[in-house]
């Protein structure tokens, strides 16, 4: 694979973001290479079969990737809470939230309009809130406790309830929110748009608690449904449906370690497979960017 290190990569967006630096790997057709500079347009992807969105992944060394994230989170925030007064944001849990950690340092920490961000969960698994695989726990105690979101805009689960009225309690508070216009939806299709989703992504190719070959994968109608047989513990858990993960205006997927170089590979390599794992759904109406370190990247 031939590459140069680029420098700026200028979005050519609705609403453009800054500027980013580091090395970017654009898809076109076939072939997944390091390039020079390229404006956002030039990154049209044949990535998935139906998506003909923008597309952008980037492979980053060590520490550059929680900067370049906590970058993009902050410009993509800016656009929303200075557009439209609010913040729609979905967190995932696992190695996501220890990325965001820049977010807690300047100028972010001071800066960002934290007053008008609305946090969701991509996923929570079915356990109190103060048990240690608890998806919210993970984002509270690593971010959300230390910048001023309002409680009443962090939208939990109810831990009450077993997995199937926790996932329709979960859907029904979200239309309330439409409803009420805190959350954006499609007139084409009705589904949420939210703002932006951040993914991260299993070794086995998992994104939110949609696991290879599991029926739930297929759900078309749902807005958030729930899995009792998870392979991965804890085996209950609820989770978004891809019509709503692909509805988003913006989606991170953040993706670390050599652990996840074979799933990476099987998503974004050349011959990609045939039977697509979850990752490989991903195909947002809005703008998706990959964030790699050299370890997930290592079998492109
Ligand atoms: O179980 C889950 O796993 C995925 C991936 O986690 P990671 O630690 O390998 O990054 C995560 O995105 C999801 O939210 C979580 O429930």
């Amino acid at each position: 694979m031939a590459y140069t290190q680029s420098t700026h990569l200028s979005y050519n967006l609705r609403f453009p973001l800054a500027s980013l630096s580091s090395r970017i790997l654009h898809r076109s057709s076939s072939n997944l290479f390091f390039s020079r500079p390229l404006t956002f347009q030039a990154l049209k992807s044949s990535m998935a079969d139906t998506n003909t969105n923008n597309v952008a992944v980037q492979v980053f060394e060590k520490d550059d990737l929680a900067v370049s994230l906590a970058k993009y989170v902050a410009d993509v925030s800016n656009n929303f809470t200075s557009q439209r007064g609010a913040f729609t944001v979905c967190l995932s849990g696992g190695s996501l939230i220890n990325y965001l950690r820049k977010l807690l340092e300047p100028p972010y920490v001071d800066t960002l309009e934290w007053s008008k961000w609305h946090v969701f969960w991509v996923d929570e698994r079915v356990v109190p809130k103060t048990h240690q695989d608890s998806n919210y726990k993970l984002a509270f105690d690593g971010l959300l406790s230390k910048v001023p979101i309002p409680s009443g805009n962090i939208y939990a689960i109810n831990d009450t309830l077993p997995a199937e009225g926790a996932a329709d309690d979960y859907e029904t508070y979200i239309r309330h929110l439409v409803k009420n216009n805190v959350i954006v939806s499609s007139p084409a299709n009705g589904f949420p748009k939210f703002d932006l989703m951040l993914l991260g992504m299993g070794p086995d190719g998992h994104v939110a608690s949609l696991f290879p070959g599991h029926p739930l994968v297929e759900e078309k109608q749902r807005w958030v449904t729930y899995i009792t047989d998870s392979p991965k513990p804890p085996p209950e858990r609820i989770t978004f449906t891809f019509p709503v993960i692909n509805n988003s205006a913006y989606t991170a997927l953040v993706v670390t370690g050599k652990g996840k170089a074979d799933a990476v590979h099987s998503v974004l390599g050349k011959s990609q497979n045939s039977v697509k794992l979850p990752a490989g759904l991903v195909s947002p109406e809005g703008e998706l960017k990959w964030f790699l370190d050299k370890g997930a990247a290592s079998k492109l």
